[in-house]
């Protein structure tokens, strides 16, 4: 007999375009939600977005309380919590970058509440995702969340983000297509849970934004629409999936490890792409293929080698050869790269000088 069941738990409005931002209220009413919001925001996205955005709830008759973060962790989660309890919130709204959103996130699913995201920066894939991400002592958590229940991008907000913030974004998701591959080669060697919809949809995102790289330009709009598009496509795979899998493989254990040995150096998507060159590598060996993720990550600008990413050579050594111990997924490392394997990709592709 077949027993198997899944929820495929997604937003109900996407609303992307110039000057969303002001549609905000309208969304909350669409959504039929009552009460007060809990606004969940860090220092610069506050300014942009959150401060404007809660001028207009106020003209509409509701006051929105604000709690300000500044690192995605459980602390956070749980100052969050408190706050929404302390302030009697309804709902919460996420406004920032990929920790604003993902601690909204999280907290939201803690609280039994719904909540929106509203990203002031095309950084990361996780705008739409059920998941959050969450650094913990040695390790990294994927841990199931809330989706949001509706996505407010405004495209004129997107396109005055730090130039970098976008290419960041577009890095995050070039590197579907190594998460891509790891997943296929744990559902070979493992036979982990594998969605080959989600997987083709990850793909298929890389792809479009990589056919579309010209468009992707600083100053330009578009580029953002164009990228917001993608963050969202890349979010719906992973729910599709029930986990990060389609857009998180060795590239981002490699990321998150940094994130452990040199806190703040880089961005997120940036870390992930350069990840992304060292794991092609390792899937392909010296056949063209890390040679195409290189090439799309320079046509948009994001960084290629560790100079770039502002990390020194023997960081990256160390975070290739540990990071598969930051979780319980299978990857193209195996159970781990030695130093001398790791010295010849990070040469070889040209990451370490
Ligand atoms: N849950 C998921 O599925 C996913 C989660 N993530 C997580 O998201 C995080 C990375 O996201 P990021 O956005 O790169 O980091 P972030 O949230 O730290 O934002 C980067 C910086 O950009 C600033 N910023 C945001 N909007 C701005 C604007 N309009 N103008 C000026 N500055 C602005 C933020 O204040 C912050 O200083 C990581 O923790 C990562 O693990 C990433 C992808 C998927
Ligand atoms: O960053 C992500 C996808 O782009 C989320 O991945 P993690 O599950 O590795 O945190
Ligand atoms: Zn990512």
């Amino acid at each position: 007999m077949f027993e198997k069941s899944t929820w495929i738990r997604l937003p109900r409005n996407v609303v992307v375009g110039h000057g969303v931002i002001d549609d905000a209220v309208d969304v909350v009413d669409d959504l039929h939600l009552q009460g007060r919001p809990l606004f969940v925001t860090s220092p610069t996205p506050r300014e942009v977005a959150a401060d404007p955005i809660a001028d207009d709830f106020v003209a509409a008759g509701i006051e929105p309380a604000i709690v300000t973060i500044e690192k995605a962790t459980f602390d956070a989660v749980e100052r969050v919590i408190e706050a929404a309890e302390a302030e009697d919130a309804a709902y919460l709204v996420g406004i920032g970058g990929g920790k604003a959103i993902d601690i909204a996130k999280m907290a939201s699913d803690h609280l039994s509440m719904g909540f929106l995201s509203v990203p002031t920066a095309a950084s990361h894939d996780g705008i739409v995702s059920n998941r959050g991400s969450v650094p913990d002592g040695d390790t990294r958590h994927s841990v199931a969340a809330e989706p949001p229940l509706a996505v407010v991008a405004d495209t004129e907000i997107l396109a005055e983000a730090p130039w970098e913030l976008t290419t960041a974004g577009c890095a995050d998701i070039i590197s579907n297509y190594t998460a891509v591959m790891d997943w296929r080669l744990a559902k070979r060697l493992k036979d982990v849970e594998y969605s080959e919809y989600a997987a083709a949809l990850s793909e298929m995102t890389a792809e479009i934004l990589v056919d579309n790289a010209d468009l992707v330009r600083p100053g330009l709009e578009e580029s953002s629409w164009i990228v917001t598009k993608a963050l969202v496509s890349s979010g719906v795979a992973m729910s599709i999936a029930g986990s990060s899998r389609p857009a998180s493989g060795a590239e981002h254990l490699f990321s998150h490890q940094l994130d452990r040995l040199a806190p703040g150096a880089a961005l997120h998507g940036h870390q992930v792409g350069v990840g992304s060159i060292m794991t092609a590598y390792l899937h392909g060996g010296d056949r063209g293929f890390w040679r195409n993720i290189r090439d799309a990550l320079s046509s948009i600008d994001a960084p290629t080698t560790a100079a770039e990413l502002g990390i020194d050579d023997e960081t990256v050594i160390e975070a290739l050869t540990t990071c598969h111990e930051i979780r319980d997924r299978y990857t193209i490392l195996g159970d781990g790269m030695n130093e001398r394997a790791a010295r010849e990709v990070a040469t070889k592709t040209g990451v370490i000088g």
